[in-house]
Parts: structure tokens; sequence; C-alpha cells
């Protein structure tokens, strides 16, 4: 992303500081550059370290850690805004300490995150992937068809974590007739789905297992040795969530062994190195965290961003009334305080 050069800022937009690792591009951020100066310290090192202390409002790329130590270089901070979904990446605990808001993607990438979730589900049922190796690689003509795959209708889908991705899936999945159950943090009053009160209850009763809750201390490996074992050796995983929430090493010996009936994994635990096992697996459909990426989302992301950013210079309250249908404050205490 190039960024406005510090030296000649247009001091009647408020600024923001772009904070990214130098391999994370923000593809479109066109419309931000319009309401905001955006520095980013990568393309444009700024003067005078005392910048950092003035800025008030830092907009964080995808992934790249917000810590403790990121905090300490920036003492004026007063808003992060996110441009993924997930927050692991962010020192909630510490931003919440020091009055810091926090803000993530919203609902922008919901809706392109559960197509690929049903995607990568529909590629391991019926071996899309593989059926396309099959082709390419001039083994029909030699071998004849391929194995049948599975049908996707009437599968019992266990969901871990029904937020707005996870309710994007069901929807999905109800409409292609799967039968739709879930674990969730709480229980939620508005949802008829059936609830199981932890992971292994939920995987004993489905056929597949959608993992796309967020990452937390309470979520790291819900997905385990256990859970395998509940949903059983044709069980499906499929993770658009964070590699972490399943264990790898777990989930590799699992699928090696012949103990699940297949993977769609689009994160995991060690992003960009993929265990090699299970680059030999036909069963298995792999992809590079790319779930959430297409143009649209990237636009609906700006959107979020730009409320986000336009409340907090307003002293607007950061909530989906003040911020349209994507926005979403995290439960941190927001105080603008006299800044
Ligand atoms: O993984 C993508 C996101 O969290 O937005």
């Amino acid at each position: 992303m190039a960024a406005q050069n510090p030296n000649s800022l247009n001091i009647d937009l408020p600024t923001v500081l772009i904070h990214r690792l130098p391999s994370f591009n923000f593809p479109i951020a066109a419309r931000l550059f319009t309401h905001f100066h955006l520095l980013d310290p990568i393309t444009s090192p700024p003067t005078s370290p005392a910048l950092f202390h003035s800025i008030r409002a830092l907009l964080c790329v995808g992934p790249t850690p917000v810590t403790s130590d990121t905090l300490n270089h920036l003492s004026s901070l007063q808003i992060v805004v996110g441009t993924s979904a997930g927050v692991d990446h962010i020192d909630l605990a510490d931003c919440r300490r020091r009055n810091i808001a926090v803000t993530n993607a919203g609902t922008a990438f919901s809706e392109d995150a559960a197509d690929y979730a049903v995607a990568l589900l529909i590629g391991v049922l019926r071996r899309v992937s593989a059926s396309d190796r099959y082709v390419r690689g001039g083994f029909w003509p030699v071998n004849g068809d391929y194995p049948l795959g599975f049908k996707l209708g009437a599968k019992r889908v266990g969901i871990l974590g029904l937020g707005s991705i996870g309710s994007e899936v069901a929807k999905r999945l109800a409409a292609f007739g799967c039968s739709i159950a879930y674990f969730s943090r709480k229980k939620k009053a508005s949802v008829s789905f059936p609830y199981y009160e932890n992971a292994i209850d939920l995987a004993a009763n489905s056929d597949v297992l959608i993992v796309c809750c967020a990452l937390t201390d309470e979520t790291q490996h819900i997905v385990s040795k256990d859970v395998m074992v509940a949903l059983g050796k044709e069980g499906v995983i499929i993770n658009v969530g964070r590699g972490p929430l399943v264990d790898e090493k777990q989930l590799v010996g699992f699928l090696v062994r012949g103990e699940l009936g297949g993977a769609g994994l689009d994160v995991f635990e060690n992003e960009p190195n993929v265990p090699k096992e299970l680059c030999e697996l036909d069963n298995v459909v792999l992809s590079p965290h790319c779930a959430v990426l297409t143009p649209e989302s990237f636009e609906a992301l700006q959107d979020v961003a730009i409320a986000n950013l336009k409340a907090f210079f307003s002293n607007r309250p950061l909530d989906k009334a003040a911020n349209g249908a994507h926005a979403l404050a995290l439960p941190v205490p927001f105080n603008l305080g006299s800044g």
C-alpha cells in the first residue's frame, strides 16, 4: 500500500497509522485514502519517532500482531481498526486495560467465508480437486471412472461457532437439505437448531464439523483428539476459522490412518507451512487462507473501516447504529476521553 508522504500531510484529514508486516498489503484502500491520511511507516518512515506518540488511530492490516510492545510506542492510541474478522493477533486484554477500542471486519467477510466453507465441504465429499487432478493427469482414459464421492444433502452438519460466519454457513447448508446443530459460547435464543453443550457431543452427533469460531485461549485445539474420535471414521472436518482451533498433529494422524473421512482446510497451525502428509491425501482439500479474499469483501471491509474511523474521529459510538450494517465494536470499554 502506498501511503501519503508524512512530510506533506493534509492537516484537514485525520491521520491513521497503518500497521502491517512488509509482506501484507491492503489491496483495495482507495476509498480510505479519500477520508484519512494513511501513514505507512514501511513506505514512508516518519522523520521523528515522536510522531508515533501523537497517533490516535491505527489501521491493523491482516494478522499483523498488535502486542504490548506495539502499544508502548503509541501512547496516544485510542482505536485499533482491524481488517480481519479474527482478532487473535491483537492483545485485546492490553487494549482493554489501556482503554483502546478494537474493531474488526464485522460481517464484511461472513458471506464469502461461508461460501468457501461450503465449497470446501463439497470439494471433499465429491472429490472435486482429486477428480481435477485425475483428468489433468491423463488417468481417465487409462483407469476409467473416478471412484464415487458422497452426497451432501441430508448430512448432519455440526457448526462450531454460530457467529455471523457460522450462521451464513447454516443458512447455506440448510438449503442443501443438511440438518444443522451447533456449539457456541452460549445457546442462542433466536435459533432453533439443536445446541450441544460441548464440541465432543456435537461431533458425536454430526457427519461433518465446520469450524468457524474465534480463536481464543478457550477455543485453541477445540477440535481435539477426542472430538475426532467422536466424529468417527466417515467424519469430515472443515476449517475456515484459524489453524490452531484444530489439533493439527492429531488431525494429520487421524487422516493418514484413515480414522477420519476427510478434511477441507483453509487455515493451518503454522501458516504458510502445511504438513506435507496432507498433500498426499485425495480426501483432503487445501487452500492458502483465502476464504474471505474477494474484491467484493474488500469493498465491504472498507465500508466498515471507514465507518468506524469516521465515528471515532467525530466522537460517535462504535456500534451498529453508528456504523451501518457491517460495523462491529468488540466488547472492550470505549472511552473517547477528551483527546
Ligand atoms: O481470516 C480472515 C479473517 O479473519 O478475516
